[in-house]
């Protein structure tokens, strides 16, 4: 496809040759001017300029989308997109765990198992028969199935707090909004 410089872009700004830039691809307008439900008038304004802004705010439909590729005429030489630049990334790993060390998530990391086992190995007897108390309450009080479920999300829960520190997505540049070429 031609990558088009914005100099050649911006000529074409007169009532019956219009290009426009949406997300750094030049469409030709010209000939669906005046089928744009929103009016020509909108169009003729941002003839030979970046419309990205614009045309991202009147919140086009997928059926308004679908029409952009048959005006295709080309691409801004040398516009890169923010999200095509950096995808979103997988880490894994003690450079998973380093995104999220705040101070505060260290120390609750930390912290956390030592202040359990310590609690374990202090009071291992007296829990072991708080948690039949326990166990026999729940059964008492609802079906062992109940008590076993509450048991899991309680885990999965856990185990999810820790996957993330260990499964990290950066989502880059994903959720800016693209850079956008402004002709003057
Ligand atoms: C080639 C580019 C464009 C195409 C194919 C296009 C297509 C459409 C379509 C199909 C609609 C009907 C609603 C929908 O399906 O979303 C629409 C509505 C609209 N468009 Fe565009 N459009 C383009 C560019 C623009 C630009 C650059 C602007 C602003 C400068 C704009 C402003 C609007 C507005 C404000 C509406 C809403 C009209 C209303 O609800 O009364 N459009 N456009």
């Amino acid at each position: 496809m031609t990558a088009l410089g914005l100099e050649e872009i911006q000529r074409h700004n007169t009532n019956d040759d219009i290009w426009i830039i949406l997300h750094g691809v030049v469409y030709n307008v010209s000939k669906y001017l005046e089928n744009h439900p929103g009016g020509p008038e909108l169009l003729l304004e941002v003839a030979g300029q970046d419309a990205t802004k614009f045309f991202e705010e009147a919140l086009h439909s997928e059926d308004a989308r679908d029409i952009l590729p048959r005006l295709k005429v080309g691409n801004v030489e040398g516009y890169r997109r923010l999200d095509e630049v950096s995808d979103s990334i997988l880490i894994v790993g003690a450079q998973a765990a380093a995104k999220r060390a705040s101070p505060a998530n260290v120390v609750i990391l930390v912290a956390a198992p030592l202040v359990v086992a310590t609690f374990l190995g202090y009071h291992g007897d007296e829990l072991q028969s708080l948690r039949s108390a326990l166990a026999q309450a729940l059964t008492d009080a609802h079906p062992l199935w109940f008590s076993g479920v509450i048991l899991l999300i309680l885990c999965l829960a856990g185990l999810g707090t820790w996957a993330s520190y260990i499964i990290y997505v950066d989502y880059g540049d994903l959720k800016k909004f693209p850079s956008h070429i402004r002709i003057e």
